[in-house]
């Protein structure tokens, strides 16, 4: 997967005659650290998880990003996701540059005391690789709240700090800010509404499909639905449900709940289980990629018939299969925009840690609504100024961005007096 990023940011420094520095420069991860996690199970036996963090870039600021538990994380999809950061957070003009992290673990199999144990050791392992101005953690798939309460109890415990500025998404009785829990969704759902005309889209008739469940794909549901679009279909790890007369989000969250999935729950009319790739085949206006990377590929994208894909989850659509939505004509609202909410919320966060000044919600509602709709504006207006898909865009926005504070610093050419 970096390798194509690679690929693609290589073009896009060409056609944007950025300096040669600054590609020489982002080609690479600044920093990655590989260790290995021994944790004791509750059966008494020892068993070691791969782990990682990486630093892909630090120009704009201290790297930031999630930490994921998952079986399929590898030192691959960490550093793509770090190299997504350091875009992402450029879009949201942050002051951050781009990190990542990640366990190869299915979270599922383990006991709560032992979850507890790899997430407190993976904070022990990478404690002096993060820090308040070096490296700031966060939740990503599979890490919710309880797993971030532990990790940045473990660092307040190895510091000495009470508050663990190098930790985001803390609960808010641990210094968590208000809103970060729906902020991702929320970021996506301003930048889908400030894009409604434009895309002339009517939310009284429009229809949704979203895969995931999780915290982006439920609040996601939940903010669109409110303002009166149809959730036609949802799903999880274990598969789908559609309903052509609409889903009540609430409702699926509470069967969730007491039931440990969502098949089984009912919607307004005739509810029946479809596949996940079904789910992204569905004839609808648009589709919420909320879950994994690579799920529209070359195999399936000439099947997608949503007009609009707003990409919640990172990297849900490979360059390949971007390539051929856009050229037949789909919107895509890229990952680096489209969820860029959460990681502006973080910093909303790691604001008000330093300050020691906490914010109520509608001012942290207020900032996320002025980032999104800015930064989505900047977007589209490059997207059809330039004539580019809106990834293109996005990257565009960023890049520039990046460039400008690497070259602050001094480029080639400033030495040699060119
Ligand atoms: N949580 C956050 O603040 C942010 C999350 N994201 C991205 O959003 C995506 C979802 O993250 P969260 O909602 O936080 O994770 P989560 O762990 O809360 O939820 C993940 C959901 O995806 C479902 N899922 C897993 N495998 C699936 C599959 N093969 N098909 C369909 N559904 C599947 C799970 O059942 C669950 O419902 C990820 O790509 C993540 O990187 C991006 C920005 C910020
Ligand atoms: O909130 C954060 O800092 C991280 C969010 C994240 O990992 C992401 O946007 O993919």
């Amino acid at each position: 997967m970096l390798d194509k990023a690679r690929e693609n940011l290589r073009l896009a420094c060409e056609q944007l005659k950025i300096h040669p520095d600054v590609f020489e420069e982002l080609k690479s991860p600044r920093e990655t650290l590989a260790v290995t996690l021994l944790i004791r199970m509750d059966n008494g036996s020892r068993r070691a998880f791969k782990a990682w963090r990486c630093r892909y870039n630090d120009r704009r600021g201290p790297t930031k990003g999630g930490v994921r538990f998952h079986p399929n994380v590898s030192l691959d999809e960490i550093e793509t996701l770090a190299f997504w950061m350091t875009f992402k957070c450029a879009v949201a003009n942050l002051p951050f540059g781009g990190g990542k992290g990640g366990v190869c673990v299915n979270s599922k199999e383990l006991s709560p005391t032992e979850l507890e144990r790899l997430s407190r050791a993976y904070i022990e392992a990478f404690s002096s690789f993060i820090g308040p101005d070096r490296d700031i953690m966060a939740p990503d798939m599979y890490t919710n709240g309880i797993v971030i309460a532990w990790m940045a109890d473990e660092y307040a415990a190895i510091t000495g700090e009470p508050l663990p500025m190098a930790i985001t998404g803390k609960p808010i009785a641990f210094g968590g800010t208000v809103g970060r829990t729906d902020a991702t969704a929320r970021g996506g759902y301003i930048a889908l509404r400030h894009l409604e005309a434009s895309l002339n889209l009517d939310p009284a008739k429009a229809t949704v499909a979203i895969q995931g469940f999780g915290n982006v794909g439920y609040h996601c549901a939940k903010l669109l639905h409110a303002d009166g679009y149809r959730i036609v279909a949802v799903s999880d790890s274990r598969g789908a449900i559609y309903d052509p007369d609409g889903l009540d989000p609430l409702a699926v969250m509470e069967h969730k709940l007491h039931n440990g999935g969502i098949l089984g729950a009912k919607g307004h009319g005739e509810t029946r289980e479809i596949s996940n790739a079904e789910l992204l085949e569905l004839d609808c206006d648009v589709l919420v990629p909320a879950a994994l990377e690579r799920q529209i590929t070359l195999a399936n994208s000439d099947r997608i018939k949503a007009r609009i894909i707003l990409e919640m989850a990172n990297g849900p659509i490979t360059p390949e299969a971007d390539a051929a939505l856009t050229a037949a004509g789909h919107i895509i609202v890229p990952d680096i925009l489209a969820n860029s909410g959460g990681v502006t919320v973080s910093h909303l966060e790691w604001v008000q840690n330093r300050s020691g000044f906490y914010w109520d919600n509608s001012r942290v509602r207020d900032h996320l609504k002025t980032t999104m709709s800015t930064e989505t504006q900047a977007v589209w207006a490059l997207h059809n100024d330039m004539d580019i898909s809106m990834r293109e865009a996005a990257y565009v926005h960023g890049l520039r961005r990046i460039a400008d504070s690497v070259e602050a610093r001094g480029t080639q050419a400033y030495f040699s007096g060119t």
